[in-house]
This record gives C-alpha cells, structure tokens and sequence, in this order.
C-alpha cells in the first residue's frame, strides 16, 4: 500500500494522529501470545499487528498518566446559592478487568451534594475515565471515583453508581452474557440521610 497517497485530499484527517514507538520487547511479547495462541505471527495479516496491539493497549490504560484529582483543581465558588444534587447520569466508559485483562463496559452515575464548591459537569466524566483507563475491579473504580470527588471539591455528599458488563463472564469462563454487575459508593449525606440516599438512587433510576 502507498503510504503518500491521499486521494481524499483530507490530509492529517485520513493520515490520523502520529504513532508512538513500540519498545521491541513489547512487540515480541505479543508475537509469543499470538504463537502461542496457535497462529504465525509471521503471516501477512499479523505482521503489524503486535505494534497495533501494543498501542491499543497504551491507549486503553491512558488513565496512568492521567492524575484524575488534575481535573478538579479548578472549582468554582458554589453558583448563585444552589444547594441541590448536581447528578451527571448515564456516563458510558469502558475499562479492563485487572483479572484477565478483558473489557468491562459499562455506565455510571455520579452524583454530589456541593458544600461551598461547584466543579465544571465534563469533570466528573474525565475523572471516572481516568480511573477507568487502567487495569480495574469494579468495586475500586467505584471507590476511587467517589473519593476522589469527596476529597478534592469538599461536598456534603458524594454518590456513584456503575453498572457494567465484564467480557471475561461474557466472552470466556462462565460465558454468561447479559449480567450487569452493580457497585455503589455513598458518601456524606447519601450514606448518612436516608431521605438523601433515597432521593439520589430514585434520580439515577436504581
Ligand atoms: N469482584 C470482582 N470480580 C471480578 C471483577 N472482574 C473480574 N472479576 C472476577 O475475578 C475472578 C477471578 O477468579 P479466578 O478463579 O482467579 O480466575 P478464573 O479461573 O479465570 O475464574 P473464572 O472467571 O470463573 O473462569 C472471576 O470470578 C471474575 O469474574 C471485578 O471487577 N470485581
Ligand atoms: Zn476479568
């Protein structure tokens, strides 16, 4: 294939962004997976693939180089006296188990009770995916969400919520499809206040 062409005359759109190098171990770790998983990773089809999976993977666990506390550092004084639930609901991420390194993909639910500080709504997104771009179990991607939100923007009440779907049930092993593995974190008055805890559960839909 000719690498110069660009009969779309779209240039860096068709072109995309640079790629990073692949360290020559890494690539050599994939051929031995892909050896070992019975095929040649010699044959044309595979030959670029372990750079293309090394940096899929990079991609995929982005999250470490993502300080997620970053994203709430600039806070506003809280806005015109609103003193209800902010809820972002419904927030599509994706991550990979810890265990087999297989995809979990899910939705969550972040919700705060602001004390004096309000947060831009995109932040609550970008510190779920930065936690999530890395090798996870459920129950600690909904933790470090939560305390993260708690710690960094002092509200009076934290909530997260994550329903996801993990491929190594689905796709491997017990081969279960269509089973949402459910997590919380209540913090504050959600965890304290039974009518708080009540009225976020009810916004989200739980
Ligand atoms: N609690 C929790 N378990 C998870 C998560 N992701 C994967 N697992 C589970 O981690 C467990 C690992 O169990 P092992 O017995 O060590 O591994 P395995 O032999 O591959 O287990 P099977 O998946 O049952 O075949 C499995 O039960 C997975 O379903 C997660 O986010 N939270
Ligand atoms: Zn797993």
């Amino acid at each position: 294939m000719d690498d110069s062409s660009d009969a779309g005359g779209n240039g860096d759109l068709v072109a995309g962004p640079a790629k990073i190098p692949v360290p020559h171990e890494v690539a050599e770790a994939v051929r031995t997976l892909i050896r070992w998983a019975g095929d040649d990773p010699a044959r044309e089809g595979l030959r670029e693939t372990p750079q293309r999976v090394a940096r899929a993977w990079k991609e995929y666990c982005a999250g470490y180089g993502d300080d997620p506390a970053i994203h709430l550092a600039r806070i506003f004084e809280e806005v015109g006296g609103y003193d209800e639930i902010v809820l972002l609901k419904d927030i599509p991420f994706q991550s990979h188990c810890e265990h087999h390194m297989a995809p979990i993909i899910g939705k969550a639910h972040i919700a705060y009770l602001p004390g004096n500080y309000v947060v831009g709504i995109s932040k609550l997104a970008r510190v779920l995916h930065a936690f999530a771009r890395r090798l996870q179990v459920q129950e600690r991607l909904t933790a470090e969400v939560a305390d993260c939100i708690w710690d960094n923007l002092k509200p009076q009440g934290v909530a997260v919520v994550i329903e996801a779907s993990h491929a190594c049930m689905t796709a491997r092993g017990v081969r279960t499809p269509g089973v949402a593995m459910v997590t919380s974190r209540m913090m504050g008055v959600f965890r304290d206040d039974e009518r708080s805890r009540k009225e976020i559960l009810a916004l989200m839909g739980c």
